[in-house]
């Protein structure tokens, strides 16, 4: 697939898969038990790319999640983890904004966690990165500043499952095609954000992302 068509992949956005818990905590905890990757989807309207704000929705509380965002290059079905690099056509920073009071409800209910994941202007991205500037997507050091305060922190060598562990399952079940996304899961510690709230992170040294917060009340 050609970078040109990939570099749309907002424009001409196709699924975007999430992993959840899927960063090994310093301690270990019951993160380190999940056997199969945990996912959710996201609706390709739930995209925003810089200059636009992240509009919390009435009535919720979000979380930020800076997380490195894969975008498939090709279509694949059932590929190997050893094949599925191949699979990938590039990456974005990407935020998995997270709507916890609803996410807390699905969670005390045992009710799906749809309205927590996905929700307009819930997938901040950045622009796309080429496969070729991103070596080692098993090694990528992320961060993220909330207000200019440190946030979160964490390397993609912690994903529980990484990003060809992740294809491969997916594929599966689910024929991966150009300019779907996958959001590889969020490193510690996210936290709440709030009105006029600025979202700062990216990759160490890196590409890096910049988002306001605003309030639709
Ligand atoms: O928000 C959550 O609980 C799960 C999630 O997306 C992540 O761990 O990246
Ligand atoms: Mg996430």
């Amino acid at each position: 697939m050609s970078t040109s068509f990939l570099k749309d992949f907002v424009k001409n956005g196709r699924k975007i898969y999430g992993a959840a818990y899927n960063y090994r905590n310093p301690s270990g905890d019951v993160k380190d038990q999940i056997k199969e990757p945990v996912l959710f989807l996201k609706a390709p309207s739930d995209y925003i790319t810089e200059g636009n704000p992240i509009v919390i929705p009435p009535g919720y509380i979000l979380m930020e999640e800076l997380e490195l965002g894969v975008i498939i290059g090709k279509t694949c079905k059932n590929v190997n983890v050893k094949d599925a690099l191949d699979c990938i056509g590039g990456y974005c920073i990407a935020l998995d904004m997270t709507a916890v009071s609803e996410w807390k409800k699905a969670i005390s209910q045992k009710t799906p966690w749809t309205t927590s994941k996905t929700f307009d202007t819930s997938c901040p991205v950045s622009s796309f990165i080429p496969k070729e500037v991103i070596k080692d997507p098993d090694n990528v050091e992320l961060f993220c500043t909330v207000n200019g305060q440190p946030q979160q922190d964490g390397n993609t060598n912690k994903l529980v499952f990484s990003a060809t562990e992740l294809i491969s399952f997916i594929s599966r079940y689910h024929t991966l095609e150009p300019n779907d996304m996958i959001l590889t899961g969020t490193p510690p510690s996210p936290g709440t954000v709030k009105e006029g709230d600025i979202i700062e992170g990216g990759i160490k040294g890196g590409v890096t992302i910049k988002f306001f917060v605003k309030s639709n009340l």
